[in-house]
C-alpha cells in the first residue's frame, strides 16, 4: 500500500464465516474516511494490504442495535453480505454492544439475529417474493441479486470463467452474483459462487446459499424447509417459511469468527 502520505492509525479486525472474510471497523465515531474507494480496496488487497473479500463498517444507528455498512473488495458499497452481517453481529458481541439477540440495520433494511454460545450466528434475512425463472436458471434477489444455476462436476467446474461470463454477459452493468449449484442429498447442496465487487470466486456466500436454498425449494427439488449448504469454506444452513406465495422466516445460519486484530498506517 502506498504511504506518500500517513494521515491516520487505523485499528481492524479481520472476520471470517466459511470462509468469506471481512476487514471489520468500529466506526462509531464516524472517522473512517467512507468516500476513499481506493483506501477501501487497498486495504481488501491481499497482496498489498490486510486482504480480504470486503470491508464492514459497524456504526450507531438511531433505530436499532448498529447499523452495518458494507463495502466489496473493490471498494465499492455494496448491498448485503449474509456472512458479512452474520460476521458484524459476532463483532457487536465482541465490543459489548449485544448480548445474545439484536436488530441491526444494513443496505437492505432491517435485520433480527442471534448468536449462539458456539458462535453460530441465525440472520433473518427479508421476505421473499419474487423468483424469476428461466429455462435453465433463476434470479432472485436475497438483499443481493443472485443467478442460480445447476451444474454437474461442480468440484471440476470453471467458476471463474463462467460465473464472469454470465455477470457480465447476462446482467450488463450493474452485474449479479452467480451461483452454479449441484444436488449432494435430498437436503445438501454443494454451491460456488462467483462474487460480483470481488470478481473472484469466494469460499463463501451468504446472500448466495439463500438464493440457492429458496429457488431449489421454488423449483420443487426440495421438499423441506430446511436445507444444508456445502460451500468451499464450510457448510451453512438456511431455514425458511412459505405462506401464500411469500417465503417468509427466513434464516442464514452458520459460524462467524474473529481471526485476528490489527492497526494499519493509511
Ligand atoms: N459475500 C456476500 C455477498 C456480498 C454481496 C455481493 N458481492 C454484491 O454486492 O453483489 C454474502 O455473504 O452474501
Amino acid at each position: 500500500m502506498s504511504l506518500d502520505f500517513i494521515v491516520m492509525q487505523l485499528k481492524f479486525y479481520k472476520y471470517q464465516g466459511t470462509g468469506n472474510d471481512f476487514v471489520m471497523i468500529d466506526n462509531r465515531s464516524l472517522s473512517f474516511p467512507k468516500e476513499n474507494t481506493e483506501l477501501v480496496a487497498n486495504l481488501c488487497d491481499r497482496r498489498f494490504g490486510i486482504g480480504a473479500d470486503g470491508l464492514i463498517l459497524l456504526e450507531d444507528d438511531d433505530a436499532a442495535d448498529f447499523r452495518m455498512v458494507y463495502y466489496n473488495a473493490d471498494g465499492h458499497e455494496g448491498s448485503l453480505c449474509g456472512n458479512g452481517g452474520r460476521c458484524t453481529v459476532a463483532f457487536a458481541k465482541f465490543l459489548g454492544i449485544i448480548d445474545k439477540d439484536t436488530r441491526f440495520n444494513a443496505a437492505d433494511g432491517g435485520h433480527r439475529a442471534t448468536i449462539d454460545d458456539d458462535g453460530t450466528v441465525s440472520l433473518q434475512m427479508q421476505d421473499l417474493t419474487e423468483i424469476r425463472e428461466k429455462s435453465n436458471y433463476a434470479f432472485l434477489n436475497t438483499g443481493s441479486p443472485h443467478h442460480v444455476q445447476l451444474v454437474k462436476g461442480i468440484e471440476d467446474f470453471d467458476v471463474y470463467n463462467e460465473g464472469r461470463k454470465i455477470r457480465y454477459g447476462l446482467y450488463g452493468k450493474r452485474g449479479s452474483n452467480v451461483n452454479f449449484v449441484e444436488p449432494l442429498d435430498d437436503d445438501c447442496f454443494a454451491v460456488r459462487t462467483y462474487e460480483r465487487g470481488v470478481e473472484d470466486e469466494t469460499l463463501s456466500c451468504g446472500t448466495g446459499v439463500t438464493a440457492v436454498a429458496l429457488a431449489m425449494h421454488s423449483q420443487g427439488r426440495i421438499k423441506a424447509n430446511q436445507v444444508k449448504l456445502r460451500v468451499q469454506g464450510g457448510q451453512l444452513k438456511v431455514k425458511f417459511n412459505k405462506k401464500d406465495g411469500v417465503y417468509r422466516d427466513i434464516y442464514l445460519i452458520g459460524p462467524a469468527e474473529q481471526v485476528f486484530k490489527g492497526e494499519i498506517e493509511c
